[in-house]
């Protein structure tokens, strides 16, 4: 067996022992630079598990997970306050069909602003809408003629999802419908790959709903559009130490999960074409209720 530590006699000679010394530590500097590239490329970040791809059609996927801490700073309704917490994914609640009807809602409503930047919002319920760096009330501003723009049929669409999602929720967590409550904000989402031009547009930051919004016990997502069809990137990423968790947006599927971080989450930047999606929260505390959007 080959060792530098042996007798004199088979001792290497000073120029093999230099060489060898080069190589290793050439080899250990690679080594090295290989690793901060892949650790600053955040590669390893990447270790996904897909919760729900596109292309399957989910009848109901749940997982349980425990509650965060983030509760207990709440006044608490038993019954509706988050006991038990997780993440379900279905694609059975809204069909494709009223997906693409709320879809156009979204398209026309956002198409009288839009962002700068990449992510632009309409708020049926307070008429928040983005337009260029701002936002402008879009009842305010339209006045009357908002009745030319959304019809009584685009609203009840709106408060016929809602109710379906409230129930679904309801179901899934064993509490009863009647304790949830719409809360704000509620808002249509259209996001490209428009570089960011304010804070507003920064949409791909990890965050905690209930942290972010407060009055959110309950948060869901109802996609309108399909990831590879209509957008690249932009799939919604649970983030868990090593084990991230994606749900690949389809146009009809209901993502839902309890706000506390237990539900830590990012939306993957979107690169190319559009992705449209509508969330919907509900608060366990009446005073945080909103009623449903109307026609004014
Ligand atoms: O659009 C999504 O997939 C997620 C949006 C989101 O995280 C939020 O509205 O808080
Ligand atoms: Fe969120």
């Amino acid at each position: 067996m080959f060792s530098i530590l042996s007798s004199k006699k088979d001792r290497l000679p000073q120029e093999a022992q230099r060489t060898w010394l080069r190589t290793v530590a050439l080899g250990v500097g690679l080594a090295l630079i290989t690793f901060l590239l892949w650790s600053s490329l955040g590669i390893d970040d990447d270790v996904a598990e897909v919760l729900a791809r596109r292309g399957e059609v989910l009848e109901g996927r749940f997982i349980e997970i425990p509650c965060s801490e983030d509760y207990d700073g709440h006044r608490r309704f038993e019954g509706c306050t988050p006991r038990k917490c997780g993440r379900g994914v279905t694609d059975m609640v809204i069909t494709r069909e009223e997906a693409e009807q709320i879809r156009r809602i979204a398209e026309k409503g956002l198409s009288l602003g839009g962002s700068d930047g990449g992510a632009s919002i309409l708020d049926l319920h307070s008429g928040a809408l983005s337009v260029g760096k701002h936002f402008v009330n879009l009842y305010r501003y339209f006045g009357d003629k908002i009745q030319n723009i959304f019809s009584e049929e685009d609203f009840k669409l709106y408060r016929d999802v809602r109710q379906k999602v409230q129930l679904t929720i309801a179901e899934a967590f064993g509490i009863s419908s009647s304790s949830l409550y719409l809360t704000k904000p509620t808002f249509f989402s259209r996001i490209n790959s428009t570089e960011a031009q304010t804070a507003h547009d920064e949409y791909w930051h990890a965050h905690v709903d209930k942290v972010t919004y407060g009055s959110f016990d309950y948060t869901s997502l109802l996609y309108l559009s399909d990831y590879l069809e209509d957008f690249g990137g932009g799939r919604f990423v649970f983030m868990e130490e090593g084990s991230n968790k994606t749900v690949e947006p389809r146009a009809g599927r209901v993502s839902f999960f309890t706000s506390g971080s237990e539900n830590l989450h990012r939306v993957e930047k979107v690169l190319w074409g559009t992705r449209y999606a509508i969330t919907i929260a509900f608060t366990c505390n009446p005073d945080h209720g909103i009623e449903d959007p109307v026609l004014t």
